[in-house]
């Protein structure tokens, strides 16, 4: 029995909704071994409403963990959430080159939920121009696709589309955007694009605030389909299901943050895309 792996180059939540707790999590629940590259961790103030504070792990030692895992191990697949500075984007950049065989997910994290304040601002053009580029798929948001993108605020599926077609130019393969609870639409909508057709994917909209983690969560689980050697756009579509039935039994951590909860397609799932 083959016996699938997957690597997150990520930040740490403590919390355990988003980063590289969700990831772990999801790499689990989709049966997969998983592993990990710790770039920055982040923690949250209950004194201070939750505001979070950020811890970066030093480039060497982001090396040696990527040394450990892709020269002393091997993966099937690889993604990369927060990763906090220009030269970590680099670096990880590099790495890809290096490596280059596996598929590769760039969820481009800016920004945490609650707020539409890039984290890292410096790392915005380094994403765009260093990374992007080497993506098998890319997953921004609404608001990250419109910072790659270029394009102003992005309102509706046909802005979405004007966007995926710039950030495809930049050399994604393929560029998954996602409308989520933001798109003023009835469902939740996300946009694939390969260069050539858009692909709507269409999920019910959950009314809920608990959406902590939702982006980490679901390019976690397109990561783990591809490490098991499934095409991009069944994965997406089985990775849409996981996270809607994640959102759908999401909860209250305290009363700053609602996580997704990473085993609600196991636990209680049912078919969600259409
Ligand atoms: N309220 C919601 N109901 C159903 N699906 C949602 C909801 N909010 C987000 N999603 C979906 O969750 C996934 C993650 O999207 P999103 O929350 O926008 O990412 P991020 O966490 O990176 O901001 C996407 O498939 C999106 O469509
Ligand atoms: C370490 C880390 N990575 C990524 C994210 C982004 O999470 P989301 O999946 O909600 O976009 C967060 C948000 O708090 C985080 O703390
Ligand atoms: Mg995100």
């Amino acid at each position: 029995m083959t016996i699938y792996k997957a690597l997150t180059i990520a930040g740490s939540d403590s919390s355990g909704g988003a980063g590289i707790q969700a990831d772990l999590k999801t790499f689990q629940e989709r049966g997969v071994y998983g592993m990990t590259a710790l770039t920055t961790i982040v923690a949250m103030d209950p004194d201070n409403h939750w505001a979070h504070q950020v811890f970066p792990v030093s480039l060497d030692t982001v090396r040696a963990q990527l040394k450990t895992i892709l020269e002393g191990v091997g993966v099937h697949a690889l993604k990369t959430g927060m990763l906090g500075s220009v030269e970590l984007i680099e670096l990880v950049a590099e790495t890809i080159e290096t490596y280059h065989d596996q598929p590769v997910v760039i969820d481009p994290v800016m920004v945490c939920k609650g707020t539409d304040e890039v984290l890292h601002p410096e790392t915005a053009v380094a994403l765009r121009e260093v990374l992007v580029p080497k993506a098998t798929v890319v997953t921004p948001n609404l608001f990250e696709a419109a910072q790659l993108s270029g394009c102003g605020p992005i309102r509706t599926v046909d802005e979405m589309k004007e966007a995926a077609v710039n950030i495809h130019r930049l050399g994604a393969k393929y560029v998954l955007i996602k409308g989520g609870g933001k798109l003023q639409h009835e469902k939740a909508i996300d946009l694939l694009y390969d260069g050539e057709s858009f692909d709507i994917l269409e999920a019910e909209r959950i009314e809920t605030t608990y959406t902590h983690g939702a982006g980490c969560t679901y390019s976690a689980a397109i990561t783990a389909e591809l490490a098991k050697g499934k095409p991009v756009k069944e994965a997406v579509r089985t990775a849409k299901t996981f996270i809607t039935e994640a959102i759908r039994h999401g909860f209250p951590l305290n009363e700053y943050v609602g996580p997704t909860l990473h085993a609600a397609d196991r636990l209680y799932g049912k078919k969600a895309v259409q």
